[in-house]
Parts: C-alpha cells; sequence; structure tokens
C-alpha cells in the first residue's frame, strides 16, 4: 500500500505580470484538485471579476502592516506600490497535513522563501517573446497604459533572477505550459528523500 506523503511539497511559482500564470495554474488545478493554491493577501485594489477570499484577500495598507508586524506572514514583498504577501499559518497547515502548497509570486518573496523552505521547488513562466507578454497585458484590459509600462519594465528586471529558479517553462499555449508543470510535479514527488517511506527493509 502507498502511504501518504508525511510533508506537503512547496511549489513557487513565479513569472512577469501578464505571462499567464493566474491562467495555467487555473488549468493545473483543474487538473490537480489536490493541490492547494494560496490565496495571499494584498493592498490591491480588486480588479473587475477578482473575488475576495478567491483571488486574493484584499486589506487595507494598515491591515498588512498590522499582520507584517505580528510576524503573520512566511514572506510579503512591495511590487509596483503595493503590497502582497503569504499567510504563515495557512501554508504550515497545510503542509504539515500532507497537501502540496503553490504559491503564485514574485522574485523578491521566492528569495525569501527559498532562504526559509529550500527543499521548495522554484518554477519561472516566460511568455514566448515581450512583444507577446505586452499583447497579452493590453488584451486582459485590466490596467492603464503606466500601469502596464510599469509592468513591463518591472518584467525586465525580473527575468534578472530566473537562473535562481529550478526550472524554466515557456507558456506559449495554456495547455502544455500546465503538463510541463505537472511533469515537473511528478518528478519532484518521486524524490528518493520523500519516498524512503516505501523502501522494505531499511
Ligand atoms: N511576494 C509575493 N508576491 C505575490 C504574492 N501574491 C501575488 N504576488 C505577485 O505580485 C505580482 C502582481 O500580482 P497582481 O497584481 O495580481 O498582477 P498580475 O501578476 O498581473 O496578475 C505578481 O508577480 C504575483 O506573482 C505574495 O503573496 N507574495
Ligand atoms: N498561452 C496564452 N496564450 C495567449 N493568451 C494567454 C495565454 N495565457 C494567458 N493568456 C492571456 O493573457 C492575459 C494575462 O493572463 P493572466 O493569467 O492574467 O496573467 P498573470 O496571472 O501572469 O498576470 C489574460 O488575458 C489571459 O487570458
Amino acid at each position: 500500500m502507498i502511504r501518504k506523503k508525511q510533508r506537503g511539497q512547496l511549489i513557487v511559482l513565479s513569472g512577469p505580470s501578464g505571462v499567464g500564470k493566474s491562467t495555467v495554474i487555473s488549468e493545473l488545478l483543474s487538473e490537480r484538485s489536490d493541490i492547494y493554491f494560496s490565496v495571499s493577501f494584498t493592498t490591491r485594489k480588486p480588479r473587475v471579476g477578482e473575488e475576495d477570499g478567491v483571488n486574493y484577500c484584499f486589506v487595507s495598507k494598515e491591515t498588512f502592516e498590522g499582520m507584517i508586524g505580528r510576524g503573520e506572514f512566511l514572506e510579503y514583498a512591495q511590487y509596483v506600490d503595493n503590497y502582497y504577501g503569504t499567510s504563515l499559518r495557512v501554508i504550515e497547515e497545510k503542509l504539515a497535513a500532507g497537501i502540496d502548497v503553490l504559491l503564485d509570486i514574485e522574485v523578491q518573496g521566492a528569495a525569501k522563501v527559498r532562504d526559509k523552505c529550500p527543499d521548495a521547488v522554484f518554477i519561472f513562466i516566460i511568455p514566448p517573446s515581450f512583444e507577446e507578454l505586452s499583447r497579452r497585458l493590453h488584451s486582459r484590459n485590466t490596467d492603464d497604459e503606466s500601469v502596464i509600462e510599469g509592468r513591463l519594465r518591472k518584467a525586465r528586471e525580473e527575468y534578472k533572477e530566473i537562473s535562481h529558479y529550478d526550472y524554466l517553462v515557456v507558456n506559449d499555449k495554456v495547455s502544455d505550459a500546465a503538463a510541463e508543470i505537472m511533469s515537473i510535479l511528478v518528478a519532484e514527488g518521486c524524490r528518493t528523500k520523500y519516498r524512503m517511506n516505501l523502501v522494505e527493509g531499511v
């Protein structure tokens, strides 16, 4: 009998704004409902169609800073004038229960997770080109031109961090990108260190 994993796997996904992280994550979660997606806290205003507690927990700057003060975040960062952070308590509960947890976070937060959780898997997603990234940001129709320009500038900075990630996925076709991430997760789950409980006589 295959026993349940003792501890869940932490999966960190980063990539420039508009590359398609949310889209690929939705596809991935539709196939892998056993993975828990970590809903971050943010001070950013909700976009049309975004729901509190589903896409993000939307809070005020004062509430967020109170949470920082009480040490409630695994990591947090400032990104284009807003705070974003990952709740420590929820993540810890899920991992301890043997559930894999997926974080969609930017590069500064990922660097903090790398220090605190060296066993996490780090995946970076890029678009086929910057031109396509710009097209996606415009087609999403959620941000005005100055915000889009800021996010495109940020993308070029974020690319400098790619070599710190374990895996690189190109989001050309959503289903292919999701399938590659699923393959990465299958391979990671087969690591000897997670499977020693299956070995008899050791
Ligand atoms: N460090 C950190 N980054 C986050 C967190 N949640 C979201 N982000 C990142 O914040 C950035 C901006 O997110 P958002 O405003 O939703 O824009 P989008 O990426 O264009 O959808 C993205 O790079 C996200 O990966 C978090 O909890 N911590
Ligand atoms: N592979 C893809 N090809 C074309 N458009 C895509 C692809 N992936 C995502 N998109 C579109 O690009 C825009 C940004 O995607 P989104 O998932 O919001 O990105 P992110 O979460 O990385 O900011 C959306 O309009 C989405 O429908």
